[in-house]
């Protein structure tokens, strides 16, 4: 059966996911955060990633105080801080700048909805996208963790491709949603050259699934995956597991970061995707004569990629 190769990344592009410590004053973490942003692009960066939840501390008690309304696109500075901070730092930085999450109110204020949000800027500083968390983290290991984010979050319901015009497109999701295959998978067979995800695993789960989920989305869809987690913070009430990593679509993890605070980047290249899928052509091996092509369902994006 004929397999494309043809690589879906137009030309080399560094990427840097920055493992932010942040607290619990979000002008500090705001201005902590542009700070981080200019020195990846120092260091070469042209796509720049933040971590979950980069401009407060995590969890439930947090969200709605922390939460800042988004629309009508563009919103004010008073409505939200963190969307005309992300704006310059990316417009300062000449990058393409997915701004992790924010907690996001609904501007229906009294509906008390809220929602975990990501924010994608162009280097000239101009929203391209943004993401709502499709799938909430509540999990129940008795004795380690429990965490509910339904308690306070309403879910997003797109998939989010971003596209990048001089290197090809990206697909952000969330954290808990890299557990989801589904989104990647779609991400991939749409085009996408890499899967990046904010996110911010726990010290429980960390050790075991991180690492994992980010080979097995690379693996299964043969492109680049970056996972972007805040720095470690034991006077935190959340803890996060810190390991910010790049794989390739080989599933090879080309760079990890520890716990504490550091910035991961690599060079991303168009050719090395080329040859995985060349070498192991899953594409045109697809049996969809047996199973549907979940990317062709029906699927729900937002068209023109901004709040709505
Ligand atoms: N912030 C999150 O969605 C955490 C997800 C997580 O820790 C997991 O195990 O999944």
């Amino acid at each position: 059966m004929a397999t494309s190769t043809s690589s879906p990344l137009k030309k080399p592009v560094t990427l840097a996911c920055i493992q932010l410590a942040s607290g619990a004053d979000k002008t500090a973490n705001l201005s902590h955060a542009r700070d981080k942003v200019l020195e990846a692009a120092k260091g070469g960066a042209q796509i720049i990633v933040l971590p979950e939840c980069f401009n407060s501390p995590y969890g439930c008690d947090y969200f709605p105080s922390y939460a800042e309304t988004l629309l009508p696109s563009p919103p004010s500075k008073d409505q939200s801080p963190s969307y005309h901070a992300l704006s310059s730092m990316a417009a300062e930085a000449n990058a393409y700048l997915v701004g992790g999450s924010i907690p996001e109110a609904d501007p229906d204020l009294a509906s008390k909805k809220y929602y975990n949000t990501s924010l994608i800027f162009g280097p000239d500083g101009k929203l391209l996208a943004s993401h709502r968390k499709v799938h909430l983290f509540d999990i129940d290991i008795p004795g380690k963790i429990t965490f509910r984010e339904s308690d306070v979050l309403s879910p997003g319901n797109k998939v989010t491709l971003v596209d990048l015009p001089e290197y090809g497109k990206i697909a952000v999701a969330i954290c808990y949603d890299v557990r989801f295959p589904e989104l990647a998978t779609i991400a991939a067979r749409k085009g996408c050259f890499a899967l990046i995800y904010p996110g911010a695993f726990n010290t429980t789960t960390g050790p075991l699934h991180w690492r994992l989920q980010g080979q097995a989305r690379a693996m299964d869809n043969q492109l680049y995956v970056a996972m972007c987690s805040p720095a470690r913070d034991t006077t935190a009430t959340y803890h996060a597991w810190g390991h910010s990593l790049i794989t390739d679509p080989m599933a090879t993890v080309l760079v990890e970061a520890e716990e504490k605070e550091a910035i991961v980047s690599w060079k991303l290249d168009g050719a090395r995707i080329e040859e995985t899928r060349k070498g192991i052509p899953l594409s045109g091996q697809r049996r969809f004569d047996v199973y549907p092509d979940i990317s062709e369902g029906k699927v729900r994006f937002d068209e023109d990629n901004v709040p709505s």
